[in-house]
Order: structure tokens, then sequence, then C-alpha cells
């Protein structure tokens, strides 16, 4: 559905170039939720704002349901943006209009009658569940209904594709989460393919199908959500993978020698990742059973990926030593991922 190829962006500014984006190629498929994730000045914002030209790149070429964009003069460009909607971080409403209006606005140029225009912002409203404002003034409104208007106005011409930036990084954590929520509706229901860039993991592990990270304009790393997260290549990738829970905190309380990671002859620390087909087995309460080998938790984290449970836990392993080998044998063989990060 969007495929860029060798996208890059420079900016010429008074102190000199600045490469916003470097040849970042990407395939997103027709009905996917795609997120793109990385820290401040990464690059995300320029690089969604390259799919549908509102900046234009400097190399490369971009696609967008089979049409090249990059190719089009502005007249063709203006018809076919239309076809992508796009929601932001501060909802840029129209002030001075009310909620019918705002959602009104884009179906200015549409070819549908009076009735068909109403019928559909009636709709529209109903669908991100702002029927009973419709007369309000985005003044009245809180951070969350203005992003249903958003939505609702991004949806009026039928796109095909949603671009959002940053949509809920102005929103708690509470606000954010009805928002994905809707967003995961409208893709379902409406079939919509929807590029998400965000700063936030949440939002990555909440709705995302797959994700690319970004650093220095690069797409660094790029998969299936949970393999991501799970296997994790790239160190800015684990960084953001550790900014979501609080299980790669071990590393530093080994560094300080805190007593929680002080470890008795002959036992060994082990981390634990279980992945979405082996949570929840009772890995740990076997080796007790089957190998008289103890698994002390000391701490552990437990994440819900797009509806699956993966699971981090660290844990002190004892017992005799020939036990301690059946018993790392077995957690490899059931696939928990195994890492042993003291001995
Ligand atoms: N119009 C512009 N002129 C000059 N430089 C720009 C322009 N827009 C972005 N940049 C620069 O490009 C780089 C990437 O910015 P961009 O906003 O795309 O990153 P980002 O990952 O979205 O970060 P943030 O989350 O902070 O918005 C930054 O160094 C930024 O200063």
């Amino acid at each position: 559905m969007i495929k860029l190829e060798k996208v890059s962006k420079t900016f010429r500014t008074g102190s000199g170039e600045v490469h916003a984006v470097r040849e970042v190629s990407l395939n997103i498929e027709q009905g996917e939720i795609f997120g793109i994730i990385g820290f401040s000045g990464a690059g995300k914002s320029t690089l969604v704002r390259c799919i549908n030209l509102l900046e234009r790149p400097t190399e490369g070429t971009v696609t967008v349901d089979g049409t090249e964009l990059t190719k089009l003069d502005e007249k063709r460009l203006r018809e076919v943006r239309r076809k992508i909607g796009m929601i932001f971080q501060h909802f840029n409403l129209l002030r001075s209009r009310t909620v019918y209006d705002n959602i009104a606005f884009p179906l200015k140029k549409s070819s549908l009658s009076k009735e068909e225009k109403h019928k559909k912002i009636l709709s529209l409203l109903e669908l991100v569940g702002l029927s009973d404002k419709k007369d309000a003034y985005p003044s009245q409104l809180s951070g969350g209904q203005k992003q249903r208007v958003a939505i609702a106005r991004a949806l009026a011409n039928d796109p095909k594709v949603l671009l959002c930036d940053e949509a809920t990084s102005a929103l708690d954590p509470q606000t954010t989460k009805s928002i994905l929520h809707l967003l995961k509706q409208v893709n379902e229901k409406l079939g919509i393919t929807i590029v998400i860039i965000t700063h936030e993991m949440a939002v990555v592990k909440d709705i995302c199908d797959r994700v690319a990270i970004m650093e220095l304009g690069r797409v660094v790393e790029e998969g299936a959500t949970e393999d991501v997260f799970v296997h994790p290549k790239e160190k800015v990738t684990k960084d953001f993978i550790s900014t979501a829970g609080n299980v790669d905190k071990i590393y530093e309380l080994i560094d300080e020698g805190n007593d929680l990671t002080k470890l008795q002859e002959g036992e060994k620390m082990v981390m634990l990742t279980y992945s979405a087909n082996n949570a929840g087995e009772p890995v740990i309460s076997y080796l007790a059973e089957a190998f008289d080998v103890k698994a002390n938790i000391i701490y552990g984290n437990i994440d819900i990926l797009k509806g699956k449970t993966i699971g981090k836990l660290v844990v002190t392993l004892s017992g005799k030593p020939e036990n301690m080998e059946k018993a790392l044998a077995y957690i490899e063989e059931r696939k928990v991922e195994l890492e042993v990060i003291k001995a």
C-alpha cells in the first residue's frame, strides 16, 4: 500500500545541511498498523510527512496505493492526498468552527450532495463517539475529544491511509488508550492502513502489527512488533524496550553490588523472556519438581503486546551443578529465551 524507496530529506538551513531522513526504504502492507518509533530528532515526523509529500523528499520515490506520488504535479497531488488522512499531536482543529463544521471542512470539494454530506458527518460523529458534541467548539472539548474530532475529519474523504504524527503524545495514559482503541476500530471496521509515529513504546505495544525503529534519519531495525520486542538487535531498540519495563534495571543493580544481586556459591542469576507461545507455562515450578533446582524470583514484568503476553523474569537458580545444567537445557528446550546474567 505504501512503498518508500531510498527516501532522503535534507533541509538546508543557515547553519548548514540537516539530513533529517536518510535512504529509508519501507513497504507498508494494505490493512496493517505500522509503527515508526524513535527518540526526538530521529526523523520520524519528516519521514511521515514524506509519505503524503507535505515534505517533498530530496531523493527517492514514494508510492501510495499504486500511484507514485513523487512524480505528480501539485494539482494531481492535492487530489491523491485526499485519500491520505492525517492527524497531529496538537489536533490542528479550526477553533472558530463547531465540531460539525470541522468535520465538514474537508468535504467542501467532495462530489457528495448536501444531504449525503450531512449523513456522512453524523455517521463519523457516531463512529468517534461524539454525536452529542456536534455543536460544541474545540475549546469546550478535552484533549481526547479534540483528537476524536480530528480523526473524524481525517476520515471524511474515505481515505485508504491514515497517518498519525504523535497523535497521543499530548494525552494522558487513559485517554491514549481510548484513542488507540478507536484507531484499532477504524483499522478493523474500515480497513484503513494506519501509520503511527511515536516515541512511546506503549503505543507500539498496544496496536502496531509491525514497527520500524529510527535513529539519526535511518531505519535501523524493522519487523513484527512481537519479534522486535522479544529479540531486539540494535541498542536503540533495547533502550526503547527498557523504557517500557523495569527488568533491565537488574544490570544497574549488579554494577552497584546491590544486596539483591548477591549470589551464594553455585547459584546463577538468569533473565528469562517468555514469548507469546510459551508465556505462562509453569517452567519455574517444573524446575523444582523435575530437577530439584530452586528458582527465586527477584523481579519480573509481564507485558501485553497486542493482546499476547510477553514476560520477563529475573531469577536466581540454585541446585547441584549437574541438575542446574539439566534445568538450563530444559528452559531452552521450552523456547524460553535464557540469559545468564551473573554466575
Ligand atoms: N523544516 C525544517 N528545517 C530544518 N530542519 C528541520 C526541519 N524539520 C525538521 N528538521 C530537522 O530534522 C531532524 C529530524 O526532525 P524530525 O522532527 O523529523 O524528528 P522527530 O523524530 O519527529 O523528532 P520529534 O519527535 O522531536 O519531532 C531534526 O534535526 C530537526 O531539527
